[in-house]
């Protein structure tokens, strides 16, 4: 609701109300227009001040209710108009957040003042919507049309101090706003109020609007990567600068239904939801969020610093926790050192243009030592070095001699069992995984993987760690790969088997590009370097000295294999760092990516070798075999309760493996095109190549189907009582 007062003098005080974020629910709404009504009535009133319980404007619209079948347009526009048509002054007063329909509300008046800590903008192209309350229309002639496109198509939260630059507010203080903004509006009553409606200002000319539209249009598309919702809100920008307000307004209005109806803003509402949804874990045996308090750090540790650790000490420094950085031996620390000053510096300068800064000159804030003694008085370390068990457990022994009884002992691995690395402690309840993606300092995902014997209060510290590196933590169970890597290794496998039975690597990118992820597989591992995949199947016994004679070069286990990435390791091609891989690079460490005619000839002579017929392959074969093998595995992992939801599963893909977000995750999609039609095709698909496990469909998704496909919420209630394999 929104509470109705008497401010000091002759102000009239609406305080939105609807904790947590006072989003404007139809209660508010109706409130608002009540409280605007009532003081319009009353003589004695000269001037009016909207502001937000609990320190906070307003997040905007209530985003559930573009779900809901009931709402389908938004009635926020009558009553912002309302505001702005009032003959008495009206005021807003901006603290804490200032967000979609909040904004358009403090647009509608003819004031706006902001506490300097307070954020303001236009985050609706993030859940697939533009600023439909005429927001699209009032910016561009408050702030000119570039500054206007940048917040609505970017969705980019401002800092108070950057709004009063560009005009957003009127002014900004660092004491009590609501105050400040009363004394405000008693000043201004009697001011012609005419300059002030921002619906009746032109928008503000630029000497080459149509060249800076053109090429502002060709940046949103290219940083859309297939989301629509950058592109209308473009369009409704520019309707702005074209037609009068109402005829703009009504374009918005189109704009914004095409949207509410495309399925991307369903999609991106559900992966706004599923962030939170996450961050409230629990685990199969009953702990949860609810009932355990995280642990305060207060320094911790890395060791080694390679390119995950100097991304991890960077992060760390970056949320102001001190750091001892530790590495095997002074050359490596030297280098270590050099790389984090690097990237810190790189930061500190982002930073500071963002008027924040970065102390890590301080040794008492960043450490370098090569002495484990130094990791006595520790909160917390993450282990960091290459994945191989014996160098980890030897670290982890270590560091349960050393480190205080309280410690917590992360280890950053994509695969490796963490209760074989606790076992080598004495403290097996402290030890937890937590897997960083790369570069650690810039990628938002932490997958935190509880083991056997780890305790709440290490899970709940890995989350209150991820929230403190501005990471989204996800908690999942311990098994192969966890639940990004367990999912992706079907999906990469079945990639490489279309390239043995006769497409290319360009056609199969190219197909998962078109989907909307940023970066095929192929462009992947020679990002990443197809050598760690290399090293991590010599491991497996899959291929190298530990091969058995006679195996089959094709199959392992029983099994279909392909040795084709194992071949270019062999021949040296390790991806990007070699200029060579599944494509060619301008030189080693290049990262334009050509497609490579020696491996087109080399794919021919390996087909001949091994008597494959090679077929064309169309892109809904590629599509779908490398979709939907990655899905069936997500059913895998949910049936065993690896994961506690659908949810976490989407939240991964999405924040650490460049999943299009206006898809909603693998999960979401999945939902989307119905779980018969996925059986349907495993089936068609495994028949084909019966010797693929990944394609055989997961009994969990054939029991969801015989379910009758109940809506992705449901599916986990059709999951039996199993908890994880351990
Ligand atoms: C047309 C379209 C119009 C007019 C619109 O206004 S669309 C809405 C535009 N606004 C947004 O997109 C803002 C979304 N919210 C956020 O970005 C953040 O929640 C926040 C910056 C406002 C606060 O962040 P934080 O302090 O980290 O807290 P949480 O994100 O955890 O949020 C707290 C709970 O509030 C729920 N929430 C937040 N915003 C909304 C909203 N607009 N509608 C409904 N619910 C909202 C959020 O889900 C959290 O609740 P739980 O999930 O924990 O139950």
């Amino acid at each position: 609701m929104a509470q109705y007062a008497r401010g000091a003098a002759a102000v009239a005080v609406i305080r939105l109300h609807n904790p947590p974020v006072n989003a404007l629910s139809l209660t508010v709404l109706q409130a608002l227009e009540d409280g605007l009504k009532r003081a319009d009535a009353d003589p004695s009133v000269k001037a009016v001040m909207i502001c937000g319980e609990n320190g906070k404007f307003s997040a905007g619209a209530d985003i559930r209710g573009f779900s809901s079948p009931k709402r389908h347009g938004v009635p926020l526009g009558p009553i912002i108009s309302l505001i702005e048509r009032s003959e008495k002054p009206v005021v807003a007063a901006i603290e804490g957040i200032a967000l979609g329909g909040g904004l358009e509300v403090a647009l509608g008046c003819h004031y706006r003042i902001a506490h300097v800590k307070a954020h303001m903008g236009f985050p609706e192209v993030t859940i697939g919507l533009l600023p439909g309350a005429e927001g699209t229309q009032r910016l561009p002639r408050l702030i000119g049309v570039p500054a206007a496109l940048d917040i609505i198509t970017t969705g980019r939260h401002i800092p108070a101090t950057e709004a009063l630059k560009l005009g957003l507010v009127d002014e900004v203080v660092e004491e009590n706003t609501v105050e400040a903004a009363i004394r405000f509006a008693n000043k201004v009553i009697g001011q012609p109020l005419g300059p002030r409606r921002l619906s009746l200002k032109p928008v503000p000319k630029l000497p080459n609007m149509e060249a800076f539209l053109s090429e502002a249009l060709v940046k949103v598309k290219k940083q859309a990567h297939g989301c629509l919702a950058p592109e209308l809100c473009f369009q409704a920008v520019k309707a702005a600068t074209e037609q009068p307000f109402a005829d703009g307004v009504r374009k918005e209005r189109e704009l914004f239904n095409i949207l509410l109806t495309s399925g991307q803003a369903q999609a991106l509402q559900y992966a706004f939801f599923a962030e939170r949804e996450v961050q409230k874990w629990t685990t199969p045996n009953g702990a949860s969020w609810k009932s355990t308090s995280p642990q305060p750090i207060r320094k911790a540790a890395v060791i080694g610093l390679g390119t995950m650790g100097r991304g991890i000490v960077t992060s760390l420094v970056k949320a102001n926790i001190p750091v001892v950085a530790l590495e095997q031996n002074v050359e490596y620390l030297n280098m270590g050192r050099k790389a984090v000053m690097l990237l810190l510096e790189r930061e500190a300068m982002k930073m500071e243009q963002g008027a924040q800064t970065l102390d890590f000159h301080n040794p008492a804030r960043l450490q370098f030592t090569v002495d484990f003694d130094v990791l006595h008085d520790v909160d917390l370390v993450i282990e960091a070095v290459f994945e191989n068990m014996a160098l980890k457990k030897e670290i982890f022994h270590k560091l349960s001699r050393i480190c205080k009884p309280g410690a917590f002992l992360c280890t950053n691995t994509s695969a490796l069992n963490i209760d074989e690395i606790a076992s080598a402690t004495s403290r097996p309840h402290q030890v937890i995984g937590t897997h960083f993606f790369s570069p650690a300092h810039v990628m938002r995902l932490l997958e935190i993987i509880y083991g056997h014997h780890t305790s709440p209060t290490a899970i709940a510290t890995a989350v209150q760690l991820a929230k403190a590196l501005k990471k989204v933590g996800v908690v999942v169970g311990n098994c192969f790969g966890f639940v990004g890597n367990r999912m992706m290794f079907p999906y990469v496998q079945q990639a490489v088997f279309l390239v043995e039975e006769g497409s290319r690597p360009e056609a199969v990118d190219q197909v998962l590009e078109d989907f909307g992820f940023k970066i095929g597989p192929f462009r992947m591992s020679d990002l990443a370097g197809l050598d760690v995949g290399w090293r991590s199947r010599k491991g497996q016994g899959l291929t190298g000295a530990s091969l058995p004679p006679g195996t089959p070069a094709r199959q392992r286990h029983g099994h279909r294999y392909s040795p084709l990435p194992d071949l270019l390791c062999e021949n040296s091609r390790f991806g990007q760092k070699t200029g060579k891989g599944w494509y060619q690079y301008e030189k080693a460490g290049g990262r334009t990516a050509k497609p490579d005619p020696w491996l087109h000839n080399f794919l021919a002579q390996y087909r001949d070798t091994h008597h494959i017929k090679t077929r064309f392959i169309d892109q809904e074969e590629i599509l779908e075999r490398c979709l939907f093998s990655l899905i069936n595995e997500g059913f895998d992992i949910l049936a065993e309760g690896i994961a506690a939801g659908p949810e976490h599963l989407d939240v991964i893909y999405i924040n650490g493996y460049g999943w299009p977000k206006h898809r909603g995750g693998p999960m979401f999609y999945a939902s989307t095109i119905g779980l018969p039609r996925i059986l349907a095709k495993l089936q068609k698909y495994s028949e084909a190549h019966p010797d693929v496990p990944g394609l055989q469909p997961s009994a969990f998704l054939k029991k969801l189907v015989a379910m009758g496909n109940p809506p992705l919420k449901e599916w986990m209630s059709y999951q039996s009582r199993q908890s994880n394999k351990l």
